[in-house]
């Protein structure tokens, strides 16, 4: 519902924000009506989540002025306003508490559940909510969030964001909500999205899956550089002028998929592994040269086979001739990232032992790569010597992807790792990706965007820790990834 004539739920006026050097935010203008869906996009580092987190109370603004339902709110306006005012706020680092289970993370933002018998009034409102947006979830509000999956982790995010008790939810912002989800479930919390807006809430989405952002919007604004750039009728864009707003310079889809490349470079051996389990002969096997994909529901044993190649099993004397392997982390905040380092340090991490002189690491060969990798994939910053942490979310990815390309691993373990990059670096990445094996590295990619199934070579396909069917060449098809993610192999337990 597009209601352009109504007075606008909320308007934010000027807002500017700086961090030391940086300017994240440099004088924006932005509306949000009652009821609608407002797609944000931006490249990474555009700041979208510096907004958010200024409309939801989290951060301060340097200047500028919001109005939420006709209270204007200046200085001091912080998160417990903004719960009091309806402004609910999913984060892209997820905030639950992980030693807390699920029906006690979601007590955290109802003060009013208390007194005798709280966790089971707290549970039974969050497995109502999960039900509602993701039916058929697996979770249970007993489940300690530590124990969960990332994919579970952000459904319990999601559903708590949606829990009414004593404050009804003027906006829900959902910041990158399915870059953890595969497509069956982020398909259910788009429907849900349709549904909440139907009955007047708002709802935000800042997403770089440009598909779902059209597919679900009433309007979308642009961001580049700190500045909205164009905000129109989501009917208005479609894939290519979204893009070109963004200030994107890279062609979609120029990465070469398989088969353009020179057959000619695939070489030996280096993975041969059978999943514990596996009641038929598929094994799973990579090839110097290989770009190797791992497909499927999410949570079906596609990560558990990445750690289990990470740790060793069925990696062969080949593949362990060169530095071995090195693993990308979808889940960048527990497995990824070295929050207290700098980029350089970040960077640098999986190639010491080329930098090292003596007992010694020469840190001016530590800066040359991480400058050259800061150049090669557009990583964001003022300089490397920055925490990793003021980078934006995508911008951190990039590190990551930094680091395991930086290094002379022979083998990449990739675990889903896209998580919130932007749509020009996912372009040039794949062209690096493929870049690099026709050099003679393996690649074992797990994602749960099927258009990277593009990219393989080979698809194995998941489904309850064992691989249900392999895909090659023009068989890999998304009806053929989703028959397979469902399928029963027989003799399997
Ligand atoms: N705490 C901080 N300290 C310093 N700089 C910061 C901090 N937080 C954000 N920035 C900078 O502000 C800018 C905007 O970042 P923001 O996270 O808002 O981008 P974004 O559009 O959400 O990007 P992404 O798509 O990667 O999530 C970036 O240049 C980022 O490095």
């Amino acid at each position: 519902m597009t209601t352009e004539t109504a007075s606008p739920l909320i308007s934010l006026g000027g807002i500017q924000k700086v961090f030391g050097a940086v300017q994240a935010l440099s004088g924006v203008d932005l509306q949000i009506h009652a009821g609608e869906c407002l797609g944000l996009v931006g490249h990474n580092g555009a700041g979208k989540s510096t907004l958010m987190n200024i409309l939801a109370g989290t951060l301060e603004a340097s200047e500028g002025s919001l109005t939420i339902a006709g209270t204007g709110l200046g200085k001091g306006y912080l998160v417990q306003d903004a719960g009091r005012l309806g402004v609910r706020c999913v984060f892209q680092e997820l905030s639950l508490c992980p030693n807390l289970t699920v029906a006690e993370n979601t007590r955290i933002i109802h003060p009013v559940l208390k007194g005798f018998g709280w966790r089971k009034r707290a549970g039974l409102l969050i497995m109502k909510q999960l039900d509602q947006v993701f039916p058929g979830h697996g979770v249970s509000a007993s489940d300690v969030i530590g124990d969960l999956s990332i994919s579970k982790r952000q459904m319990v995010e999601i559903a708590r964001a949606f829990t009414v008790t004593d404050t009804d939810i003027r906006l829900v912002i959902l910041d990158e909500p399915t870059s953890s989800l595969d497509s069956r479930v982020a398909d259910q919390l788009l429907n849900y999205v349709n549904q909440v807006t139907g009955q007047g809430v708002s709802v935000i989405l800042i997403s770089h899956l440009l598909g779902e952002i059209l597919q679900v919007s009433d309007r979308i604004a642009v961001m580049k550089d700190g500045r909205v750039v164009a905000c129109r009728n989501a009917a208005d864009f479609d894939r290519v002028s979204l893009v070109e707003a963004m200030g994107s310079t890279v062609v979609a889809g120029a990465a070469p998929r398989r088969g353009e490349e020179n057959s000619a470079t695939i070489g030996e051996e280096r993975i041969h592994m059978r999943p514990s389990g596996q009641p038929d002969d598929q094994s799973i096997r990579a090839q110097a040269g290989e770009v190797v994909g791992f497909a499927g529901l999410a949570g079906q044993g596609q990560t558990e086979a990445l750690l289990s190649v990470f740790e060793g099993h069925g990696v062969l004397p080949s593949g362990a001739r060169g530095a071995g392997c090195c693993f990308i982390a979808g889940d960048r905040q527990v497995d990824g990232v070295l929050p207290l380092w700098s980029i350089r340090k970040n960077i640098g991490i999986s190639s010491l032992g080329r930098m090292r002189s003596g007992m010694l690491i020469q840190s001016e060969r530590e800066l040359e790569l991480a400058e050259a990798w800061k150049e090669r994939i557009g990583i964001r910053a003022p300089d490397v010597e920055a925490p990793i942490l003021s980078l934006s979310g995508g911008n951190q990815q990039k590190v990551l992807f930094a680091r395991a390309l930086g290094s002379a691993a022979e083998i990449v373990l990739m675990d889903d790792p896209m998580r919130g990059v932007d749509v020009g670096t996912k372009n040039e990445v794949y062209t690096i990706i493929r870049q690099e094996a026709s050099q003679g590295r393996t690649f074992l990619w797990y994602t749960t965007e099927m258009e990277e199934l593009d990219y393989c070579d080979r698809v194995y396909v998941f489904r309850d820790g064992i691989v249900s069917e392999t895909l090659t060449g023009s068989d890999i098809t998304e009806e053929n990834v989703l028959q397979a993610s469902f399928k029963q192999v027989s003799g399997a337990a």
